[in-house]
């Protein structure tokens, strides 16, 4: 009789995209974050809101790898994060752009192992994707700041990872354009099934831009709400902020 395989419980393909088992987070003795227990399965739009200094920002780095957990284990696909990797990829408030390089020279930056084939076929790709065809060649001066934000989204998709980590991306953005680009996010999850963790301190956006919504307390940040979305709802909602936006521009 074959003897089962001693690995099978720890399967990646049966392990959440990421997952936080009783992490905390300490700066300078002072209790930021936890502890926390979350899974996010793969394919999941979680929305993070909370008040400042709840420890939002702080959840984020450590699931990005840029700080690691005082105590307890973050795990992306099963496996321990130990830094930044290309499975996980990162866009901020401000769009942080290469301001010396194009919309098509940022967005190739985490190319450069492709070949230049290859590379020059993923950039049309996500330049259609976003939106940006006509605004290759530009530098981040000479965008607006919808569509840096969008430039900022297309280089983090770029090395097509599992998991996009977006920090408050649209908080610098006036309400027009933020309602925008709040449909073409949900566009961009559909269409390449990556699962996000989407932070924000917007009640609306929170509850009803992803699948499922967590708010957090603190400091120290502790759950203090985990939600699934009504897909009701958030249609409802939607068709009300397209219909505004129309008749705004009406
Ligand atoms: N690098 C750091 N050094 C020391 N303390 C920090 C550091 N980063 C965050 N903190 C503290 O940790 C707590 C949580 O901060 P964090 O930035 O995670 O909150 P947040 O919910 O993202 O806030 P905001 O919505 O204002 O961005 C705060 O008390 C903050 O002062």
């Amino acid at each position: 009789m074959p003897s089962p395989d001693p690995g099978d419980d720890e399967t990646p393909a049966h392990s959440p995209a990421i997952e936080l088992r009783a992490v905390t987070r300490v700066y300078r003795d002072r209790p930021a974050l936890g502890p926390i227990d979350l899974a996010i399965p793969a394919g999941e739009f979680l929305t993070v809101v909370g008040p400042s200094g709840c420890g939002k920002s702080t959840l984020l780095s450590l699931v990005a790898g840029f700080a690691p957990p005082t105590a307890g284990t973050v795990l992306a696909d099963g496996a321990p994060v130990r830094g930044p990797g290309p499975s996980r990829g990162v866009v901020f408030q401000q769009p942080r752009l290469f301001p010396w390089l194009s919309v098509s020279g940022n967005i190739a930056f985490g190319l450069r192992r492709l070949p230049k084939a290859a590379r020059k076929e993923r950039v049309a790709e996500l330049l259609a994707m976003t939106g940006l065809e006509n605004a290759a060649r530009l530098k981040p001066y000479e965008l607006s700041g919808g569509m840096r934000q969008r430039a900022a989204i297309a280089r983090a998709l770029a090395p097509r990872p599992k998991v996009l980590l977006m920090d408050e991306p649209f908080g610098a953005l006036d309400a027009f354009t933020r309602e925008r680009m709040q449909e073409e996010i949900r566009d961009l999850w559909r269409s390449t099934g990556v699962t996000v963790l989407f932070i924000t301190h917007d009640v609306t956006e929170a509850s009803t831009l992803g699948t499922r919504v967590i708010a957090l307390a603190g400091p120290p940040g502790r759950i203090s709400l985990d939600a699934r979305v009504s897909e009701g709802l958030r249609e409802k909602v939607e068709a009300a902020i397209r219909d505004a936006a129309s008749a705004r521009a009406a």
